[in-house]
């Protein structure tokens, strides 16, 4: 199973994914965390922050992902994943993707605001420190319409939002694993 998590730069991805991580272990469930920062640092660090870039990004941590989902590991993709059509491409190239939505309110974002980028990106323009593309307030993310899960972590406290994510994965995987006995089954019977 592949999770996909999408949203703005403070969002609390990473916080979410590691705390499920951490659940999900404790349950005996192998899990690893795909993260946008980390792999930005080795495989993907040849790229920026344009469009193309942001997608071939995605295609390559969707594909991490697909090799350790087929052996068995649940993963969640920690990244912004702000394209639609990215999106869309990992639940059509694999099986088993889910998305979901981490949202929270840009006012929120900016006062959390934990890597100062969003100060940057609200410089004036032509400010020689300002941050040009910054996703949410000077580049596109594209809202999820149907996502498989939506949280709000303005609104709901952590443990709350670790909570829902931790039955949302946890329900999808017994689904899936009843799916396959069923499977089973049917092929030795
Ligand atoms: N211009 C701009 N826009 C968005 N994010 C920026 C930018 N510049 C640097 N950063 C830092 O890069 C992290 C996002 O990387 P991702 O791989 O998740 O991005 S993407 O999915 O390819 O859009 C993002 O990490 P998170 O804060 O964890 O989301 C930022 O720390
Ligand atoms: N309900 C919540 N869920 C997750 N993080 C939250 C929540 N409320 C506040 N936060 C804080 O927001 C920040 C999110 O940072 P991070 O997880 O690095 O975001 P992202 O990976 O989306 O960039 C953390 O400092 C976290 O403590």
């Amino acid at each position: 199973m592949i999770v996909q998590l999408c949203g703005l730069s403070g969002a609390g991805k990473t916080t979410l994914a590691k705390s499920v991580k951490s659940k999900l272990l404790l349950h005996g469930v192998n899990t690893e965390i795909v993260d946008g920062d980390v792999y930005r640092e080795v495989l993907c660090k040849d790229l920026g922050f344009s469009k193309e870039d942001r997608i071939e990004n995605i295609r390559r941590l969707g594909f991490v992902a697909s090799r350790l989902s087929a052996n068995g590991v649940v993963v969640i993709i920690s990244a912004i994943n702000p394209y639609e059509e990215a999106r869309s491409e990992m639940t059509r190239l694999y099986r088993n993707v889910k998305t979901v939505h981490i949202d929270c309110a840009i006012n929120e974002l900016i006062q959390r605001d934990t890597k100062g980028l969003y100060k940057k990106a609200l410089l004036p323009d032509g400010h020689p420190e300002k941050l040009n593309n910054l996703t949410g307030i000077n580049d596109r993310f594209d809202i999820p319409e149907n996502p498989d899960l939506r949280l709000n972590t303005g609104m709901q406290t952590q443990d709350v939002c670790a909570s829902e994510l931790f039955h949302f994965i946890s329900t999808q995987l017994a689904a899936d694993t009843f799916y396959f006995k069923k499977q089973l089954a049917q092929r030795y019977s």
